[in-house]
């Protein structure tokens, strides 16, 4: 499909009273408006992509600078939807179901594509029952030996249904609705649907396990029955729950990493690169790591979400603070991991929980997703502009799912946004990460900055072999508590691009040098990590090239912890882990961006 690389012309109809009034594109589906004080605008945007003609006009007033306004239906070129109107995510259509394409994965074609019904737009929209009690699921290492067996219970009741292969109960399909919705199976118009690295990760899981818990307990004849969640943001929980350690149970998986069946310390962060540290040091890096994603690099909805992904965006968009980590990181941990004869070991989606199309397989998979979707209500009690989004193309975005009565439905995102209208909750448990700020300061008072090169002299980066540290202006210093309250600061990379048949991470520090001790997170300085899982491709795919527009931390909240507000530049290192060899950035910038 041919597509024009400019952007649709808009011109502003607006009694701006100066010239500085001006607007940009800063965001594919987001306009800012560079005004001051209050005033009526009028945008009018036509143009022609692609054969859509664009027409879209929004009138308004505002009363702020930098004012964000969503412009429904427009869409920048890049993001290749189609311009004449915004559109939600729909449902897959069953019909044009096709082969999964897996990295690492059978070589033979692999299908994951569930029963079609006979009349897919007749498929209704699920209604969800009326629960008398709600159901609790339980943290995973405190639950009662009869529990376990009832959990053990429903699960080879499922995995016997897979004797028909093409049962939607059975334990095999389920697995296989993950595959579908994540290994190219489903299109959405011209491009391939994926529910990661993007804002429909959190409600596509949700919905998942809703529909999977049900039929677990329709198997055992108990609609109160609940999926435990694997609690590894708190200490007691932060090894594989014993009740999945099991040989010869329903419950038991033989492709997992060996290092997760000694008790050890889960690593939220790992990525193939073991951190060599005690266990303590590995709790307090997880904590750290939780109270960076939850709460500092999380204060704002699409930050915690990811970006923005409507019909006939590209994949992968970006993602969220917590997918990014601990969420694949966990993944990672658990599949196994490759090694050559020498005892080189890399991670390189290792089945099960590894890779995309294989994770469902292994049964601790719902127990990790039910703590991610634990999270997204942690999320939203800690408050502040925690909310969930209000665009209408993410909570009009579809998903289809068997019931346990093997009904096919058509869901919503708007209905899932509250698990208790959904009929179930989480058992509550400490959440000792939201307390757990960085406690040491590693650099007393600030980096020499004359020792240190500014960005504009290390920009555009070809590789990042090595750690680098260089020097960064800030857009304002000494901010209010209102300022700080309107826009957050962002430390913001730009373009990154990369080999995307590899495992990507580095960590991030401001004002440390290089000579920080990465493996050792447990510094004010630290401020987050950038993670990439190697993407799928179809065969012969050749270039696995992939560019990412963004890579974004919210600093503010860093910067004062390290005292550094007043100051006007400041200094940044990258560390690479994994991958770093093949990674180019083409620039850094620290911006106050509004919270949405
Ligand atoms: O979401 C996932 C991330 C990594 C590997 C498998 C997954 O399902
Ligand atoms: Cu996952």
């Amino acid at each position: 499909m041919a597509s024009s690389s400019t952007l649709p012309l808009c011109t502003t109809k607006t009694p701006f009273s100066s010239s500085t009034n001006s607007f940009f594109f800063a965001k594919p589906s987001h306009l800012f408006l560079n005004g001051k004080g209050n005033q009526s605008f009028k945008v009018s945007c036509t143009g022609e992509h692609d054969g859509n003609q664009l027409d879209a006009v929004k009138e308004g007033a505002v009363d702020r600078r930098n004012v964000l306004l969503g412009l429904g239906g427009l869409y920048g070129a890049t993001n290749l939807a189609p311009l004449a109107s915004a559109a939600p995510v729909p449902p897959p259509d069953l019909k044009s179901c096709g082969p999964a394409t897996i990295t690492d994965g059978p070589t033979v074609p692999y299908s994951c594509c569930p029963p079609t019904p006979d009349d897919m737009d007749s498929v209704p929209y699920y209604k969800i029952p009326r629960m008398s009690k709600l159901r609790k699921r339980p943290p995973a290492q405190d639950v009662s030996e009869e529990y376990i067996a009832k959990y053990q219970l429903a699960t080879s009741k499922m995995r016997e249904l897979d004797k028909d292969p093409f049962d939607p109960l059975g334990f095999k399909q389920q697995a296989n609705i993950h595959c579908a919705y994540c290994n190219d199976a489903y299109t959405m118009g011209d491009q391939k649907l994926q529910v990661h690295q993007s804002w429909l990760f959190f409600p596509f899981h949700r919905w998942y396990l809703y529909f999977y818990e049900r039929i677990l307990g329709s198997l055992i004849d108990d609609p109160t029955f609940a999926l435990p969640y694997w609690n590894w943001d708190h200490p007691s929980g932060m090894r594989l729950p014993a009740m999945f350690d099991v040989e010869g149970s329903s419950l038991y998986d033989a492709r997992r990493n060996p290092h997760v069946r000694n008790g050890t310390i889960i690593d939220l962060g790992f990525f193939g690169d073991e951190v060599k540290t005690n266990e303590i040091q590995m709790i307090t890096n997880n904590l750290i790591l939780m109270y960076r994603q939850m709460i500092t690099n999380a204060p704002c909805p699409l930050l915690f979400f990811g970006e923005p992904y409507r019909f006939g965006s590209k994949p992968n968009p970006g993602q969220g603070t917590i997918e990014n980590i601990p969420h694949t990181p966990v993944h990672i941990w658990t599949g196994t991991v490759r090694c050559t004869d020498l005892g080189n070991c890399v991670p390189s989606y290792g089945e099960d929980m590894g890779n995309f199309y294989s994770a469902g397989l292994d049964p601790v998979f719902y127990s990790h997703h039910a703590n991610v979707d634990r999270m997204w209500n942690e999320w939203k009690a800690l408050g502040g502009k925690r909310r969930d989004l209000t665009d209408n193309d993410w909570l009009n975005s579809e998903f289809f799912f068997y019931d346990e009565n093997r009904d096919p439905w058509r869901v919503k995102v708007r209905d899932c946004l509250d698990s208790k209208k959904m009929g179930y909750d989480y058992e509550p448990k400490a959440t000792p990460w939201r307390n757990f700020k960085p406690g040491k300061k590693t650099t007393p008072g600030k980096v020499n900055l004359r020792s240190v090169k500014p960005a504009s002299k290390v920009f555009p980066l070809s590789n990042l072999d090595r750690a680098i540290c260089f020097s960064i202006e800030r857009p304002a210093t000494s901010r209010s508590q209102q300022e700080k309250d309107e826009f957050e600061e962002v430390l913001t990379f730009k373009n990154l691009k990369y080999d995307d048949s590899k495992y990507i991470k580095f960590d991030v520090f401001v004002n440390a040098d290089k000579t920080v001790n990465a493996d050792d997170i447990d510094k004010k300085e630290y401020a987050g990590s950038y993670t990439s899982l190697p993407h799928v491709h179809g065969p012969n795919s050749g270039n696995h090239a992939v560019e990412v527009q963004e890579f974004k931390l919210a600093i503010t909240e860093l910067l004062e912890d390290c005292g550094l507000e007043d100051e006007d530049i400041i200094a940044v290192t990258v560390v690479p882990k994994t991958g770093g060899e093949v990674v180019s950035i083409n620039s850094v910038l620290i911006e106050l961006k509004d919270c949405y």
